[in-house]
């Protein structure tokens, strides 16, 4: 590592450590209005303010939520041997002050292990919403370990606070100077329990020196029984939370997501809800507003730069196959995708706000009973859901399950939930074929992922994944407004990220795409591209997708590269169509069917390596991998076969 200190960060799940651990060190890593978010532990870098000398650079490690240190699930792991093992300068524990309860039994345990602990007590915006009054004097010295009252989501102030404290622990300790530390603390948390409300300034002074708060050594964690004397440790807490707390008259946060969850997780209405919700997301996403910025962007990309390119290109005598690159190739495949960033950043703006506020945790909750029904938890949604994003995180959130099978049966089936490199093969199809139905084949597209993802859960628990049914205990988080930093961050990584993808790997596959389409495979330039490489192969495999209407070359060369990038569908298309082939070959029929088969083919080739990983067998890697590719082809027949007859009675109304 590189900072002089090591700092982790610790506490229960969703008590904010990822926020803290955001605004620290200027990282963007996923936050969320759920438990279990983070699952991999994360390393940045805070630079403690001041000049010369006093600037260091200190290591802060994100760490996946624990309730305590006898951790079940594979990230709990993480964090306990991370704490145990890696023996961290400072341990900062977070604590949701408005769950003070239950965050300090994890608390006592960091004091049994003896290592040196601040209590960076978290959510205060909440407790003081509600009125609630904490004694963090008192709090400091029934527990021992310095307490600092703070909202991860507040700014600045929180920095220099946060900055102070971890500076003064971690280098006054490693100096030795635990009398100066100890003064050093004091003044610090003198001066932030001062503007806090509740605060008496006649019992103002505390010191460190009365209570036990000392450095010690670790110790060894495995002679360590944490759970001995638990239920003593329990009254302790419940003893110590009376003692320091004092209830507000309101409960602002709950009360709320109260009367919210009266709607939107009611048994009935609760997924009619979920469902009209998705359709307004699609239609603003992939509807007007999206496709007239998207426009924009072809208008630029297609004509302003391609004209360009081309005057330039012929004024300076460049040879034709390299304005046919440029063109053809190049602009053609990169812009291809990029033309749907608008798309993509809509919609990611409302996931992502469904996200934070709390409402996907309600989305797992109301799944839950139909997935109980199958014999999965709900538990198993929360992957899935992030797999809207991207399958790769998607498939690593699936160690949250601590039930194997369930864990195994998550990864296979997380991939049938649509990801964002998805999108631009939907957006191309939709802008060609159903521009003023966006909204409904959108819905349709994704409700269909979810129902065979059911399905697949439900045929492999029945299967190879047979094991028992675990309770779903997640805990549902208030409704929170999304904290506004960290949510456009997030959305700017998104796009930042399209943009990026676009830039090399697309732009790669376009330079070998455009080759392969024009040349053969003695590497001669072909005229007719059904000479070519790609015409070749294609030609191959075309056959097997007669069946479901696209049994054309190129549309078999766009799926195949498409295992390599899943936008690389879209650049194949845009490079070996032309818009009148486009439109001979494809019908809306035939486009819902090809959209089928992209959203459940198998996977990129970053997902299928993860998915292998995770499930940690060849075997079973390659089973999901065909599993994913048989399902696709045989839903794609049906509902090939279904629309067939179905469209001639639809077309009147989305003509
Ligand atoms: N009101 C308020 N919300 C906060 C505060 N800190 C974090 N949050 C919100 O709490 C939720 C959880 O935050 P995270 O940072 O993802 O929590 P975490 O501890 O990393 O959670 P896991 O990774 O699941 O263990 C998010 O919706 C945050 O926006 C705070 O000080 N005040
Ligand atoms: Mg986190």
């Amino acid at each position: 590592m590189a900072g002089k200190y090591t700092i982790a960060l610790a506490g229960n799940p969703n008590s904010g450590k990822t926020t803290l651990f955001n605004r620290l060190t200027g990282s963007n890593q996923k936050v969320g209005n759920w438990p279990g978010v983070t699952i991999e532990k994360k390393i940045g870098t805070y630079v403690k303010p001041g000049k010369g000398e006093s600037k260091e650079q200190v290591d802060v490690v994100d760490l996946p939520g624990i309730y305590s240190l006898t951790p079940y699930s594979a990230e709990e792991i993480i964090t306990r041997n991370f704490i145990v093992e890696q023996n961290p300068d400072l341990v900062i524990n977070i604590i949701d002050a408005t769950n003070l309860e239950r965050g300090l039994y994890l608390t006592f345990q960091l004091k049994k292990l003896g290592c040196p602990v601040i209590i960076a007590l978290n959510m205060m915006d909440e407790v003081e919403q509600n009125g609630t009054l904490i004694d963090y004097e008192k709090l400091h010295q029934m527990v021992g370990f310095p307490v600092v009252p703070i909202s991860a989501i507040e700014g600045n102030s929180l920095s220099a606070k946060m900055a102070k404290l971890m500076g003064s622990h971690t280098s006054e300790a490693a100096k030795g100077g635990i009398p100066k530390l100890i003064q050093k603390s004091n003044e610090i948390l003198d001066n932030s329990y001062k503007n806090l409300p509740g605060y008496d300034p006649s019992k103002s002074s505390f010191s460190f020196d009365k209570t036990k708060f000392e450095l010690s050594q670790l110790k060894d964690a495995d002679e360590i029984d944490f759970d001995e004397h638990s239920s003593e440790v329990y009254a302790q807490i419940t003893d110590i939370v009376a003692k320091t707390t004092k209830q507000g008259e309101r409960q602002v946060q709950a009360d709320r997501s109260k009367k919210i969850d009266k709607f939107l997780t009611n048994k009935w209405i609760g997924i009619p809800l979920f469902l009209i919700i998705m359709y307004i997301v699609f239609q603003l996403s992939f509807g007007a507003v999206g496709s007239l910025f998207s426009d924009w962007i072809d208008v630029f990309l297609n004509e302003t730069l391609a004209g360009f390119v081309e005057e330039w290109f012929t004024s300076a005598g460049a040879a034709d196959w390299m304005l046919d690159l440029v063109i053809n190739g190049i602009i053609a495949g990169v812009g291809g995708v990029l033309t749907f960033i608008p798309q993509i950043v809509i919609l990611f703006v409302f996931l992502t706000l469904m996200e934070d506020t709390g409402y996907m945790a309600r989305v797992a909750f109301i799944m839950d009973r139909l997935f109980r029904k199958i014999g999965l938890s709900g538990k198993s949604f929360i992957p899935m859901v992030m797999g809207f994003g991207c399958g790769v995180p998607g498939v690593m959130a699936a160690r949250t399950l601590d039930n194997e099978m369930d864990r195994k049966t998550t990864i296979v089936i997380t991939p049938f939930m649509s990801c964002g490199a998805r999108l631009p093969i939907y957006g191309l199809f939709i802008g060609a074929f159903f521009s003023a139905h966006a909204g409904w084949i959108m819905l349709f597209i994704y409700v269909l992922g979810i129902v065979v993802a059911v399905f697949s859960a439900w045929l492999l628990k029945k299967t190879i994944f047979r094991g028992p049914m675990s309770p779903f205990i997640m805990e549902l988080p208030p409704y929170r407004m999304p904290d506004l930093y960290t949510y456009f961050k997030h959305i700017w990584e998104k796009a930042r990220g399209f943009i990026i993808r676009a830039g090399t790997i697309i732009f790669a596959m376009s330079i070998v795409i455009w080759f392969c389409q024009g040349y053969n495979f003695a590497f001669q330039a072909v005229e007719d591209p059904a000479e070519s490489i790609f015409g070749m192969i294609g030609s191959v495999i075309a056959p097997i997708f007669g069946p479901l209407g696209f049994g054309d070359w190129r549309a078999a060369d766009a799926l195949l590269t498409g295992f390599v990038a899943k936008e690389a569908v879209v650049s194949v298309i845009e490079i070996l169509y032309t818009p009148a082939e486009f439109l001979a070959m494809f019908t809306p029929v035939i486009a819902l069917s090809f959209m089928v088969f992209c959203l459940l083919y198998l996977p990129c080739l970053v997902a299928f390596v993860t998915i292998k990983r995770e499930l940690n067998s060849w075997k079973l890697g390659l089973f999901a991998a065909a599993y994913q590719t048989v399902i696709a082809y045989v839903v794609a027949f049906i509902v090939y076969r279904i629309a067939l007859v179905v469209w001639p009675y639809l077309s009147v109304y989305f003509a």
